[in-house]
């Protein structure tokens, strides 16, 4: 493969497009001086690829025009980095095409319930995107509810009833009632009495836009009084979104849109854009069948990802969410150079709870073109392995994970063995794992007491001005060199230490 390894789930978006991409702005780089007729041919390949992913034509010859006169080649001096303002000039573009030009509607906690109602075609992933959006909002401490008001699909109740016991999500429907109107109203004012910050409502779809639906949809919405209406669509139409997106809203007041299924379909790209062109905004987007699957939608970091630069902001966002970020205490101990068995057993169980491995991983600059195929995905060598350290600390005495010194001796790794059904192999692995990382942190914590960092705050500098060759040098000494080449550099790595060092969180995913 020539592009970016597809590290999260919307594979085929990322596969098909982003590797042909990032190949052609790659072919572009190796000339240190492009004249106009490399920037040209790099422009072919470009909309060629864009075309194949089914984004429309229009756009793309004003995507290449744009870039064209963003970068006037030809009048450009001899000081100018051309490699770096053509790579800019695309990823704008880039970005430009999949940003409908204003924002959705904002939710807001602590002023009543947000009811956001569903709607769309059957089978496009309504009733299964109802459940990812509110676990999304639980997860980040929300306390939210579903409705099923999809009388329509023999089933969706069931269906809406098992994704949201499965996510310990409380939720309201009917087997008897045939109403739709009446389950939605009696569901929201229930919900709405219990105070919860949000109540999905999830209502019936059809096969074909037809006046029935829009006719239930209309009463829907006045029966409950949404703070916004999600429209939900497939990918795999690719362009031909363009025009449904469009029939929707000329009938219902839909405020925001989830494309779904991004990982099973190459026009998936097409999709993106033409919804983009009806000027709605996409808020999240679908990248499989389960409850994670499911990505807020940004557009500048979308196409980061796609090129293979990373996403270092959803990285953080991610890590909040999982209670991974601002834990103070943690920071402190790092900070004064202190790094227990703990500390790493709850980084990896933080790692766990941010979702599918292959997603997170994605988001590291560098680190997704980098990996061989199947490093971090689910069950992959990656994953097993963090899961196989965490079934070994879960096996230590909290003497061991708080001073772990005391289990370099024989007869400890053996028990630890025993009682983690590991091998003895892997608990040294485990050890030897730990210590790379123990002193990271302790010539980090050294640099922080000389004052070059001054605490937490000066950590909040470290891969800024303040971090010092000597510093970069000591970090990346402690780094598995290999590691250090997949996160893209010390370069990146000092861009990813700084933010993530900036709202409180460690580098807990170099491991
Ligand atoms: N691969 C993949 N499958 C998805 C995604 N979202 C939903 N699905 C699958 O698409 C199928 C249809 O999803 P549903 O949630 O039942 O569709 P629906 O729109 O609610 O259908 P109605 O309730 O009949 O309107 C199911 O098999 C889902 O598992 C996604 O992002 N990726």
């Amino acid at each position: 493969m020539t592009g970016p390894r597809p590290s999260d789930a919307a594979a085929m978006v990322l596969n098909e497009l982003g590797g042909k991409i990032s190949a052609a702005i790659r072919r572009m780089s190796n000339n240190t001086v492009p004249d106009e007729t490399v920037l040209k041919q790099m422009l072919s390949e470009i909309a060629r690829a864009l075309l194949e992913a089914d984004v429309n034509v229009r756009a793309v010859q004003q995507l290449r025009g744009n870039v064209l006169s963003a970068v006037d080649i030809s009048s450009l001096g001899a000081g100018v980095n051309k490699v770096k303002l053509i790579q800019k000039a695309v990823f704008d573009e880039l970005c430009r095409m999949l940003d409908a030009g204003h924002k959705a509607v904002p939710l807001k906690r602590g002023h009543g319930s947000n009811v956001v109602m569903f709607v769309g075609l059957q089978g496009n992933g309504k009733t299964t995107t109802c459940a990812k959006y509110a676990y999304h909002y639980s997860r980040k401490g929300w306390k939210t509810c579903l409705v099923c008001a999809d009388t329509f699909r023999a089933g969706a109740f069931d269906q809406l009833k098992q994704n949201a016991t499965k996510a310990k999500i409380p939720f309201y429907g009917s087997y008897t009632e045939t109403d739709p109107v009446a389950i939605a109203t009696a569901g929201v004012e229930r919900f709405r009495a219990e105070g919860y910050d949000l109540i999905v409502v999830d209502t019936s779809g059809r096969h074909k836009q037809e006046v029935a639906l829009f006719e239930e949809m209309e009463q829907m919405t006045s029966a409950v009084k949404p703070t916004d209406i999600v429209f939900v669509m497939d990918s795999s139409i690719g362009q031909a979104a363009h025009d449904q997106a469009a029939a929707f809203r000329s009938r219902v007041d839909v405020g925001s849109v989830i494309i779904t299924k991004l990982d099973g379909h190459a026009k998936g790209g097409g999709a993106l854009s033409a919804v983009a062109a009806t000027r709605s905004p996409i808020t999240f987007i679908g990248t499989g069948e389960h409850i994670d699957e499911f990505e807020p939608f940004v557009a500048e970091r979308f196409v980061g990802r796609l090129l293979g630069m990373g996403d270092v902001s959803g990285l953080m966002t991610t890590m909040k969410d999982a209670g991974l970020a601002n834990n103070a205490d943690m920071v402190k101990r790092l900070t004064g150079g202190v790094f227990t068995l703990r500390d790493m057993n709850e980084q990896f169980e933080g790692i766990a709870r941010m979702g599918p491995l292959d997603k997170v991983m994605g988001m590291i600059p560098g680190l997704s073109s980098m990996l061989p195929e199947g490093a971090v995905g689910n069950g992959s060598e990656g994953a097993k392995r963090i899961q196989a350290f965490g079934y070994i600390m879960d096996a230590m005495t909290d003497e061991e994970l708080d001073n772990p010194k005391v289990v370099w001796c024989t007869s400890r790794i053996r028990r630890v063995a025993r009682g983690s059904g590991r091998h003895v192999a892997e608990v040294e692995a485990l050890l030897v794992e730990y210590r790379r990382f123990a002193k990271m942190v302790q010539s980090v914590g050294s640099m922080s007491k000389k004052g070059g960092m001054g605490g937490l705050g000066g950590m909040g500098g470290m891969g800024g001005p303040h971090m010092t060759r000597d510093m970069q040098a000591k970090m990346q000494q402690a780094m598995d060199p290999a590691m250090l080449r997949q996160m893209g550099g010390a370069g990146n790595m000092q861009e990813m230490l700084k933010k993530m060092m900036g709202s409180g969180g460690m580098p807990n995913l170099l491991g």
